[in-house]
């Protein structure tokens, strides 16, 4: 288990390429390659295969997502999670403006969706959030939890309790889902200064985390994402926000590629992780999956801007009538 290493806040001298960013697959634990091979463990996958029949459950070891079982649940008036003021940012390499002005408000306990024609820069405007590099911010500020985010590396960003779901999650091969997932969740539990899980303990977290998610217990001992359908790698980023847990999580067209069942399925496991304490950001083209997850509020972006931000009839609207029906 010893090279369980490297997820500690990276030095700036040590932060991430964006090759290593581009083949994490998700945003929860940044992943260097170097990282990925020196994964050597006795692999947690095989000794589960060899302990599974003999696992008794051990609930009272086992505690919720660190982030949102860390955020005191009391009472009170919703706080402030996420203030996005004036956000502009650029592709890194060309320089080319995508994001022009970004204004967005996220309070706990709320769910907001983002709509807009292709290339209007939703994806954009995810991915600045979360710190990838292909983007630079030029201007404006983000300020997440109180905490100005665009200081923080990505892994800080994760830590802090943000998580994206990309568009299209990637594989990594030669790594198994469950000893991914066990290490994430164990460097969240160890920046909390939470004792980690053992296997076992993990395990049976983990086992009732697939059922959020109505996955089989068979997509553990596969490799992250390797093989699997569209439909499954959506599925599979749900099963990290189960397991990681997230105070703001942003879904990148989470439907696309979702049958309607699997749709169904995935809806209810995000319905199933929101409490009044954490919000959800999904971009998305359709009002299909705004039927099962019910936005508070629904925006429009537009040339790297939010344009027009209204409740779900919004969404209706479109569905009806299209962009040309929507004005600014
Ligand atoms: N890394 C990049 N390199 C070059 N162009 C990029 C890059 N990232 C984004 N773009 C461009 O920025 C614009 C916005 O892209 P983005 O993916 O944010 O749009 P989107 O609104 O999410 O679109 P869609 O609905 O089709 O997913 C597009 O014209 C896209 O080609």
């Amino acid at each position: 288990m010893s090279s369980l290493l490297h997820f500690s806040t990276p030095s700036p001298s040590s932060r991430l390429s964006s090759s290593s960013f581009r083949n994490s697959p998700s945003n929860s634990l940044l992943f260097t390659k170097s990282t990925l091979r020196s994964i050597r463990l006795p692999s947690i996958s095989r000794r589960f295969n060899q302990n599974r029949l003999s696992l008794t459950a051990n609930a009272s070891s086992v505690v919720d997502s660190p982030t949102t079982s860390a955020v005191d649940s009391g009472g009170g008036s919703p706080k402030l999670l996420l203030e996005v003021k004036d956000l502009t940012a650029v592709i890194a390499e060309s320089q080319l403006p995508i994001l022009k002005g970004v204004n967005l408000v996220i309070y706990e306990g709320e769910v907001h969706a983002v709509m807009g024609k292709n290339g209007s820069g939703k994806s954009t405007f995810s991915k600045v959030l979360v710190g990838h590099p292909d983007y630079e911010v030029t201007g404006g500020s983000v300020v997440f939890k109180g905490e100005n985010l665009l200081d923080m590396d990505p892994e800080e960003r994760s830590l802090a309790g943000l998580f994206m779901s990309f568009q299209s999650p990637i594989a990594i091969p030669g790594v198994s889902n469950i000893d991914f997932l066990n290490m994430a969740y164990n460097a969240r539990r160890k920046k909390l200064g939470l004792p980690e899980l053992g296997p076992l303990e993990f395990y049976d977290f983990i086992s009732r985390r697939l059922k959020i998610v109505k996955m089989d217990t068979n997509f553990l001992n596969r490799n992250v994402n390797e093989g699997f359908s569209g439909g499954e790698r959506k599925r599979n980023e749900i099963l990290q926000l189960a397991v990681l847990g997230a105070d703001l999580a942003i879904l990148d067209e989470i439907d696309s590629g979702l049958d309607v069942d699997a749709l169904q399925d995935v809806a209810e496991a995000v319905n199933g992780l929101l409490t009044p304490k954490n919000s959800v950001l999904m971009i998305t083209h359709y009002q299909r999956l705004l039927d099962y997850i019910k936005p508070s509020y629904v925006h429009i972006m537009e040339d790297g801007k939010i344009v027009k931000t209204g409740d779900s009839s919004l969404a209706q609207q479109l569905e009806k009538e299209g962009y040309k029906g929507i004005s600014a």
